[in-house]
């Protein structure tokens, strides 16, 4: 296989979460290249699940890679960048999905003993594609006893790994708040009640939730991403609209931010004349890993004449702590040395990274075979 062209392909059509249509037909089609009478493919939405049986299984392993893209206009310049206009590749899921078919394609030549699935997972980014797929009866029939994953990290050199032991990667909730009051002329803001004025001041004011109303030893993350309000220069805005995330090391912390960003809204409503309504979108448990499964895999790490460092959780979310939660195993960064990092718009991994984590990945479902 070359990892590249397959990467560059995947690399040119991101698509949105649940609609990752050409991304699934160019896997399947790849997949029948390669495939031989010990796969099986079960399609499951716009994802996918591989299973190759092994020598003698006794076992199933699942190794997952996510599929979408992100609602970003790519900035590379790189000549096989995307071809979907506002969206692009830049969290690295075309690296997990080529690493994926290249361990694929190893195993059809070195078998393994055990059974893998391979899991191609739609919408990580959101709205979350693992949670959906472990109440399947598709993927509860495949009977999977311990799985993992990696993510890209753009921080770190090429041949370096990292993981940790427990929390890897935060809890986190998404927040979507409308403002709603009466607008008006301009000229006029006494008649008014500006939602413009309301949502950049609640955005300033809920500032202090992470700072005065969480425990300092924990982490807590509160971020607006988004904030549109208003139709044109000359008139109050009757409508404001914040998007945003909350991300925690404890799970217990997103409610008690949730619980505050209510009471300031409630205040707000008084204050500001106006009415705001509040969805939490979709939310990512944290991503727990097992701490037996990463002394082995340091040791498959450092045996295979990698860098081994130790991680520090992020507050990155992923939806992998779902799988997580119901079956054991663990998630790694893998370096891919780029000077931007995850979501910026021009993100740009170092593909040598990609044969350095086909190695890895199957060499882990060997040793974890051995056990
Ligand atoms: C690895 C990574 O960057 N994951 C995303 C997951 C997003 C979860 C959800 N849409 C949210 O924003 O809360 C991340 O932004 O961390």
């Amino acid at each position: 296989m070359d990892l590249h062209n397959v990467r560059q392909h995947l690399h040119q059509i991101p698509e949105q979460g649940f609609k990752e249509v050409k991304t699934q037909q160019f896997l399947l089609n790849y997949i029948d290249t390669i495939k031989d009478d010990r796969v099986d493919i079960i399609k499951w939405k716009t994802g996918l699940f591989v299973k190759v049986s092994g020598t003698n299984s006794k076992k199933t392993m699942a190794y997952r890679a996510d599929m979408d893209g992100l609602p970003i206009d790519e900035q590379t310049g790189l000549p096989y960048q995307s071809t979907h206009p506002g969206f692009m590749h830049a969290c690295g899921h075309d690296f997990h999905m080529t690493i994926a078919l290249g361990v694929l394609e190893k195993i059809m030549d070195e078998p393994l003993q055990d059974d893998v699935v391979f899991i191609f997972q739609p919408a990580e980014e959101g709205p979350g594609g693992a949670q959906p797929i472990l109440s399947t009866s598709d993927f509860q029939s495949l009977k999977v006893d311990e799985i993992f994953s990696l993510h890209i990290a753009p921080e770190l050199p090429v041949g370096t790994v990292s993981t940790k032991p427990g929390l890897l990667f935060a809890n986190t909730s998404e927040l979507f708040i409308v403002f709603k009051g009466k607008g008006g002329h301009a000229a006029y803001p006494h008649l008014t009640h500006d939602m413009a004025v309301a949502a950049s001041t609640f955005l300033v004011s809920v500032q202090q939730i992470v700072s005065r109303r969480t425990n300092p030893i924990e982490g807590a993350v509160l971020t607006v991403g988004k904030m549109t309000a208003g139709t044109v220069q000359n008139i109050i805005a009757e409508t404001a609209r914040l998007e945003g995330t909350i991300r925690t090391t404890d799970p217990n912390t997103i409610q008690t931010i949730k619980t505050e960003i209510e009471a300031f809204a409630r205040a707000f409503e008084i204050s500001h004349h106006c009415d705001i309504d509040i969805d939490y979108g979709s939310n990512y448990y944290g991503v727990y890993n097992d701490e037996r499964f990463v002394e082995r895999f340091k040791e498959t790490v450092q045996s295979s004449g990698l860098t081994y460092v130790e991680a520090q959780e992020a507050m990155t979310g992923e939806d992998f702590g779902y799988f997580l939660k119901d079956i054991p195993g663990f998630m790694f960064w893998l370096g891919v040395d780029s000077a931007f990092g995850l979501h910026h718009a021009k993100l740009n991994p170092d593909e040598r990274a990609l044969q350095v984590g086909v190695d890895l990945v199957h060499r882990t479902l060997r040793d974890l075979t051995m056990k």
